[in-house]
């Protein structure tokens, strides 16, 4: 995870900034950044419902230094007042960029015209970006995510899905009944729709080709897991900050009336996860 470096760098300095949610950092959003100057900076307002990527882990999608408003502590404020505070925080600020929709201040009721009304400098608004005419939003991205529809969702996000979580211990069945498997805790992210994913898994920043079940194990105790199994290659039981991202959905999670079968179904999952890879 890269650490967030905008406590490294003085208000004082910034010249732009781009002004938002910024859950997901998604291509849009990165089209706002494309106009800030050497001196920018992210200005994120946090809603407490950021999933794509939670505050911690979104600096890791841009260059420039990311600051925090939490939206109750602002929300009061009048246009006026919002821009008399960015003026004081940041005394060189001359360019905002914002999207076509972005409102703010009092009930949201201060958007684009006011903005350009009171402050006073540069304003660039960028028009709603689409991809294959989809309007790219962290809303829609989440839908498709919860869907199961990563390959869209990655389109959408201009990079693929990922999750961090932590090991936890599994049932202890993996190895002896199935495949070996990592089973994660994961706080804070969206979990993707319950199936099976191809996906990649980074453990001590070495990224290895991986299949992922998350769901109900039906076919065994029943409760919630997220578990990866990584491909050609035989990792040790460790403590391990994990990384997951996320490819492509291959299917629905399925209750099996034998063990064997689920192993079976596992190994041929397997195949299609290698095949994937390969080509
Ligand atoms: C690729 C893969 C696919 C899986 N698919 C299913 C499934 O369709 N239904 C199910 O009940 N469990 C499924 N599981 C979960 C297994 O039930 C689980 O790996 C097994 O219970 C071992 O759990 P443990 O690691 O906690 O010991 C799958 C696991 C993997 C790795
Ligand atoms: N598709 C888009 N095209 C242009 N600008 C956008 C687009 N989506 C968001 N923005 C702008 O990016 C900034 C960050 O906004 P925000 O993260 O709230 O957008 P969002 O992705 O639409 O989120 P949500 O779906 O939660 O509303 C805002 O200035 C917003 O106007």
């Amino acid at each position: 995870m890269k650490k967030n470096f905008s406590t490294l760098v003085s208000k004082n300095t910034i010249t732009s900034l781009a002004i938002g949610g910024f859950d997901g950092m998604h291509c849009a959003h990165q089209e706002l950044f494309k106009h800030l100057d050497e001196n920018g900076a992210i200005l994120s307002i946090e809603s407490g419902y950021a999933t794509l990527t939670p505050k911690k882990y979104r600096q890791e999608y841009s260059k420039y230094p990311i600051y925090y408003y939490v939206l109750k502590d602002i929300k009061h404020l009048a246009g006026d007042e919002f821009i008399k505070l960015l003026k004081e925080q940041y005394p060189k600020l001359q360019k905002i960029v914002v999207g076509f929709d972005f409102c703010f201040g009092k009930n949201r009721g201060y958007c684009i015209p006011q903005l350009k009304e009171i402050f006073e400098g540069e304003v660039v608004v960028v028009d709603e970006f689409k991809i294959d005419n989809i309007p790219v939003h962290s809303r829609t991205i989440r839908e498709y995510i919860s869907n199961g529809e990563l390959t869209i969702a990655n389109k959408l996000l201009n990079k693929e899905y990922k999750i961090y979580g932590t090991q936890i211990k599994g049932q202890g069945l993996g190895s002896k009944s199935f495949v070996p498997t990592i089973n994660l805790k994961v706080d804070d992210f969206l979990l993707p729709q319950a199936g099976v994913y191809i996906t990649k898994t980074i453990l001590d920043e070495k990224e290895y080709d991986s299949i992922t079940f998350l769901g109900h194990r039906v076919t065994t105790d029943g409760s919630y897991a997220i578990e990866t199994h990584i491909l050609n290659s035989d990792i040790k039981d460790d403590e391990y900050e994990i990384q997951i991202k996320f490819f492509k959905k291959i299917r629905d999670n399925k209750k099996f009336e034998s063990f064997e079968g689920l192993k079976q179904q596992i190994l041929s999952d397997i195949n299609e996860a290698k095949d994937y890879f390969l080509n």
